[in-house]
């Protein structure tokens, strides 16, 4: 994608770019997933973290599996994001482990399974409390700028960061260094990240 594509509207550069990362080979995506994981391990923000976000890898997206064990190893608790039954396009964030009941999220995602109140009360954590955020996205500039699957889930649920001094949670999003434009037509709405980790480096907004 050339700085053109500022011209393109969101959708038109939604759909180009998903099909540029689900264009990469299997070989690829090892690699990048390899060169994400040391990255990500560099960040004092992931080092210092205890509660972290990430995100199982659907359609394309740099696979962050490795850096969950490797987190797990380190001590952390890991949490995915499950789609909110009651509230529209809402995410929560459920403790992940190798023994979690896991279920399909209704776009084939998979995400850990809630049984009941005292299921979600034990394993939910509240996204003011999670100390690191590592999202996943469709397109990201070098200031922050992020674009994600267009349902506006991570933009509604981390809405609450616009409006709050506390420093948590620290929002890294993670890519494919080709997942990289110029400069994102950004909207009201979207939530900006302190830094993106790709393959290839950290860009801190
Ligand atoms: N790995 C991962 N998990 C995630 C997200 C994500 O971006 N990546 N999400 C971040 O928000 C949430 C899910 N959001 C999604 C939004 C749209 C589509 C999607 O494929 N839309 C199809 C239409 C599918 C349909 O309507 O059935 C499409 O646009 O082609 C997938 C996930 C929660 N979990
Ligand atoms: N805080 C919010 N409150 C209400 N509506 C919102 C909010 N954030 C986003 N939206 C709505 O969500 C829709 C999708 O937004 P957008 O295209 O920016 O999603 P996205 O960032 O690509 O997706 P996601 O955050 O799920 O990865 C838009 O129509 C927007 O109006």
């Amino acid at each position: 994608m050339s700085p053109e594509s500022l011209t393109l509207n969101r959708t038109q550069l939604r759909r180009e770019m998903r099909q540029r990362r689900r264009a990469l080979s299997v070989a690829e995506q090892k690699k990048a997933s390899a060169r994400l994981k040391t990255q990500v391990l560099a960040l004092p923000e992931f080092l210092q973290a205890k509660r972290v976000a990430i995100y199982l890898p659907n359609d394309g997206e740099i696979d962050p599996t490795q850096l969950i064990d490797q987190a797990r190893k380190m001590g952390k608790v890991c949490y995915l994001p499950v789609l909110q039954p009651l509230v529209e396009n809402r995410l929560w964030f459920v403790r992940f482990d190798h023994k979690t009941p896991m279920t399909h999220n209704r776009f084939g995602i998979p995400e850990p399974k809630l049984k009941g109140f005292a299921d979600k009360k034990r394993n939910r954590c509240r996204p003011e409390d999670l100390d690191l955020v590592l999202f996943p996205l469709v397109a990201f500039d070098e200031h922050g700028g992020r674009m994600g699957m267009g349902g506006g889930f991570y933009d509604r649920t981390f809405a609450f960061t616009r409006h709050r001094r506390f420093a948590k949670p620290t929002m890294i999003g993670l890519a494919h260094e080709c997942q990289k434009v110029k400069d994102l037509p950004i909207a009201d709405w979207d939530i900006p990240l302190q830094a993106i980790a790709s393959d290839q480096g950290v860009y801190r907004a």
